[in-house]
């Protein structure tokens, strides 16, 4: 995890210049998706997130497109796959322990099999920088992930994510070592009848510190 989470500061760390090799518009324009950048601009008037990302499918692994990784730093390429094969783990053993808290304990596999085995897995590698005017802007705007399931990955030390609750938005703490949080996605939340919900969340910048964090969804 620290070697993924400082591959990744210093692939944001770089000039804008190098970051573009990877640029989400394809010859400057046309937005897809995969690679580095930010929203999709729709309007003049639309209000852009205060981050950046990269976006990147990781499973299936014949399907990952090597051109839109990062090359520098040398290391960003195998910390990622060596995150994602054991991402694999905890997703297996957190949608277990659903099945079974969902009175499944004679098919736990339940909801693993839901994702079938050529299930997607994309890495959002998300870079909030400290914003002067915090109250103007979100890092990331308020919304639940259409996943089945998403491993978050939090750098040492960041805050700024908050959940909302019965109207009512609630900080996750920081914590002082890097943080795993599992956040369930709304296929779960239809699949499971509501059982488990999909909780709305955002990022609020903050003026001084910058943020790090690595979402990998699933399904
Ligand atoms: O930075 C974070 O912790 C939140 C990221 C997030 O919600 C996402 O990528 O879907
Ligand atoms: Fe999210």
């Amino acid at each position: 995890m620290d070697e993924l989470m400082s591959a990744s500061k210093e692939f944001f760390r770089q000039p804008l210049q190098m970051k573009r090799e990877f640029s989400n518009l394809n010859d400057g324009e046309q937005f897809r998706a995969e690679g580095y950048g930010n929203d999709k601009v729709r309007s003049k008037d639309q209000i852009l997130d205060w981050s950046d990302w990269i976006y990147l499918k990781v499973e299936p692994e014949d399907e990952r497109n090597l051109a839109l990784r990062p090359k520098h730093p040398s290391s960003f390429r195998d910390a990622l796959h060596e995150f994602a094969v054991r991402c694999r783990r905890v997703k297996r053993d957190v949608l277990r322990a659903m099945a079974r808290i969902a009175g499944l304990d004679d098919d736990d596999q339940h909801f693993v099999d839901q994702l079938g085995g050529r299930a997607t897995v994309h890495a959002r590698f998300n870079y909030y920088p400290p914003c002067p005017r915090a109250d103007l802007v979100m890092g990331i705007k308020p919304h639940s992930d259409g996943t089945v399931i998403t491993v978050l990955l939090v750098a040492r030390g960041a805050d700024g994510l908050q959940v909302l609750r019965y109207g009512v938005w609630y900080s996750v703490p920081s914590s002082s070592t890097h943080a795993l949080l599992t956040n369930v996605g709304e296929s779960t939340e239809v699949m499971s009848n509501g059982m488990f919900r999909s909780p709305v969340h955002r990022v609020v910048n903050s003026a001084e510190k910058e943020r790090i964090s690595l979402a990998m969804r699933s399904g």
